[in-house]
Parts: C-alpha cells; sequence; structure tokens
C-alpha cells in the first residue's frame, strides 16, 4: 500500500488540531514526527511532548524519526509517550543490531534510516530485523530542501531486495523534499510511504493533499 505521511516539521503548531483534522477527512493514518537534537543534526524540533498529546487526543499511528544522537537513552521514553513505530538512524549509534533489538523488546515497530552519504550495504546486516526502511532524500535537520535524486538508486535496490528474499519484510519509507512534481520518480523507484512536509503543509492543505493524492491514487 502506497501512502503519504506527512511530515508535522511543516506544520503550523499554532493551527495544527485544524491541519490534523484535514488530514483524517483525506485518510491519513500516520504522521511522521521528526525528533531533532541539535546534535545529530543541525536542528533542534520537537520531542516527547507533542508524541505524548497526538497520542492522548487521536488516533493517527505515530510514526517517530529520531535525528537524535545515541538513541538508545531514549526508546523507553518514546514509547511510553505514545509512539508506534520509531526509527533511528545507522550513523548515530554504534550499535544498530542491539538498538534494533531493543525497540522491538519495548514493542514498537523498528525502522533504519540512512543518510544521503550512507551506503545501503551498511544496513543489509538487519534489513530482516526491521519493519521499515527510511531513505532520506535530502540531509536531515531541515524541512523544505530540494530533493536529491541520487538517493533514488537506494530505493530501486531496497525494493529489489525485498522482491528477491522472502524474509525481508521492511516498509520503503523515503523522506525529504517530496512534492507534487517529483513523487512519482519515488513512487516508480519502489516507495511505499512517501513522507512529506513542505509538499503538504506549505500552501493550501487541501489543495496539495488533493494534488498528492490524485497521484498515489494511480499507485495502489
Ligand atoms: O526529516 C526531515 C528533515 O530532516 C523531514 O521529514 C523532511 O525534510 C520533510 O520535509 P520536506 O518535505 O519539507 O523536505
Amino acid at each position: 500500500m502506497r501512502k503519504l505521511v506527512p511530515s508535522l516539521l511543516s506544520a503550523d503548531l499554532w493551527c495544527l488540531k485544524d491541519q490534523l483534522d484535514v488530514l483524517k477527512q483525506y485518510q491519513v493514518d500516520t504522521l511522521h514526527v521528526d525528533v531533532m537534537d541539535g546534535n545529530f543534526v543541525p536542528n533542534i524540533s520537537m520531542g516527547v511532548p507533542l508524541v505524548e498529546s497526538l497520542r492522548k487526543h487521536s488516533d493517527f499511528s505515530l510514526d517517530v524519526h529520531l535525528m537524535i544522537a545515541n538513541p538508545e537513552r531514549f526508546i523507553e521514553t518514546f514509547r511510553e509517550a505514545g509512539a508506534d513505530l520509531l526509527t533511528v538512524h545507522i550513523e548515530a549509534t554504534y550499535h544498530i543490531h542491539r538498538l534494533i533489538q531493543q525497540i522491538r523488546n519495548v514493542g514498537c515497530k523498528a525502522g533504519v534510516s540512512l543518510n544521503p552519504g550512507t551506503p545501503l550495504e551498511l544496513i543489509k546486516p538487519i534489513l530482516h530485523m526491521v519493519d521499515l526502511v527510511l531513505v532520506m532524500s535530502v540531509n536531515p535537520g531541515f524541512g523544505g530542501q530540494d530533493f536529491l535524486p541520487e538517493t533514488l538508486s537506494k530505493v530501486k535496490m531496497l525494493h529489489q531486495w525485498k522482491q528477491e528474499r522472502e524474509d525481508y519484510k521492511y516498509i520503503v519509507e523515503v523522506d525529504g523534499g517530496i512534492n507534487r512534481s517529483n513523487v512519482e520518480q519515488v513512487l516508480n523507484a519502489g516507495a511505499e510511504w512517501i513522507v512529506s512536509g513542505s509538499g503538504v503543509f506549505k500552501g493550501d492543505l487541501k489543495t496539495n493533499l488533493d494534488q498528492l493524492n490524485e497521484i498515489l491514487l494511480k499507485y495502489n
């Protein structure tokens, strides 16, 4: 199932509830929550209180992307806050295998992400353990950046490996610079979950959702 996963990084927090109500009308069921620590990435964004509030007041599935150094320190905290899926960066830990086990042990789905400059081979040993692979199509840290087309080869390879191996059950998610003008390239490469921040929230929300959904419909 190909779907749009809006990234709250570009939402207007002043009117977040109204925007979430619109997403509901458009059958969005999963929100992408970008957590940044000013260390792993050069920006600080949202964190535990927002996840808690979303969990308390909504039934969206929460896809939490941890752009933080040593994420093992916060796995239990984000699970307790209400995360359904926790994605960690291969570049942010010395012990990715143990970290994926830790996420699973607290009852969360586990995702692994990689920056544009990181080769796919680094995550191969744990691909059979993850529910999701998040391919970053921008350098993480900021919304509104330009999509990096060279990252599409990773999406294609992940899609191909999934066809070849029965034990690979991961969802291929792509994040960064995706909007209505380039989303088809990403879908054609084999992406299943499309994360978009500016492409959803900048400008008119309903128009953006109409246009993105029209494209996604062709792929489902
Ligand atoms: O992880 C992120 C940035 O690090 C964001 O999810 C991503 O960049 C989405 O924003 P946009 O669609 O505006 O690029």
